[in-house]
């Protein structure tokens, strides 16, 4: 069976009756509440809300680096009980070894398992292939871009054939250009791979781009405020934000985030108050832009 079979079964996450607090000197830091979501496998799932809400608390329960204070997290009927090679997971801040090339780094996770030497190799180049990165193989990680960077660091996580992608907000240090071409690039990795896909990120048209589905949280301690099905066709074309149907998500998901957002800044400020604001920037006002 190919490895695009094989990952069309797998890879089904299921969080149910979620709850993590932080402790702190202060006190408990209730992240996040009540919170149940799942991912089918094979399939491309975002998590988007305001600044804080808990996303990466939540993607990193199922990595497995946080322990849940109530609830569990399954992966296929499994509980996660701490990080695992099934669970690859791309993180915004590149976290390359500095002194070992591109097909060395993607390498490093099939040496650890004794794969053979040609075998790594092969299966580095393949992926490297896959993300446009086969010429720079033998390059340090220095000599890359923060976009070709973010490539390597997505390879290296598939290297190793994990059930399943956790991404935090892998281009979120990126350049508009280059983000686009990333998400465009992870799209096609995806379709090939069949590999199930939970995705952190701030930004609405890129949640709606990449996605089956998305869903946004409230602000904080954050819970699932709503879940979204994105009905645009496959393969998705950058032509397509454009089209209504792609508006008119943005639309319905901008106001639901605003809605948090404006929660999380504490509640002094309100929608009436930024109407008496006239601050403009670039044409927009700033309760446009939250
Ligand atoms: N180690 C920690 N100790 C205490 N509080 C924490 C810790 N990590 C996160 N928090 C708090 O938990 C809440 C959720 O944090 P988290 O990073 O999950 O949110 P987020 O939605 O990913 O934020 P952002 O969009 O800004 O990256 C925040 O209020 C944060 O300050």
């Amino acid at each position: 069976m190919s490895q695009a079979a094989a990952n069309m079964r797998q890879g089904h996450i299921e969080v149910r009756n979620f709850a993590l607090s932080y402790e702190t000197i202060d006190g408990a830091v209730e992240a996040v509440t009540d919170t149940q979501i799942h991912v089918e496998p094979g399939e491309f799932v975002s998590i988007i809300g305001p600044s804080g809400c808990g996303k990466s608390t939540l993607l990193n329960a199922v990595a497995g680096f946080l322990e849940p204070t109530s609830g569990v997290v399954t992966v296929d009927g499994n509980a996660v009980t701490g990080p695992s090679a099934e669970r690859g997971m791309v993180f915004q801040q590149y976290s390359l070894f500095p002194w070992k090339t591109v097909r060395e780094n993607v390498e490093f996770g099939l040496k650890m398992r004794g794969m053979p030497k040609f075998e790594r190799a092969r299966a580095a180049r393949t992926l490297l292939g896959l993300a446009g990165l086969e010429a720079f193989e033998n390059h340090y990680p220095e000599r890359l871009s923060g976009g070709m960077k973010q490539r390597v660091g997505i390879v290296r996580a598939l290297a190793t054939g994990p059930k399943v992608l956790l991404l935090d907000e892998p281009f979120g240090a990126l350049d508009a250009q280059t983000r686009i071409i990333m998400q465009q690039i992870l799209t096609n990795m995806w379709q090939r791979l069949k590999i199930s896909v939970l995705f952190v990120t701030h930004d609405i048209d890129e949640a709606i781009f990449l996605s089956d589905r998305v869903y946004c949280m409230t602000a904080r301690p954050g819970s699932i405020k709503a879940e979204i099905k994105i009905p645009l066709e496959r393969p998705r074309q950058q032509a397509m934000m454009m089209s209504s149907e792609f508006l008119a998500l943005r639309r319905g998901l901008m106001s639901l985030i605003r809605e948090e957002s404006l929660k999380a800044m504490g509640g002094e400020i309100t929608d009436l108050g930024m109407q008496g604001l006239s601050i403009e920037l670039q044409g927009h006002s700033i309760a446009d832009l939250l």
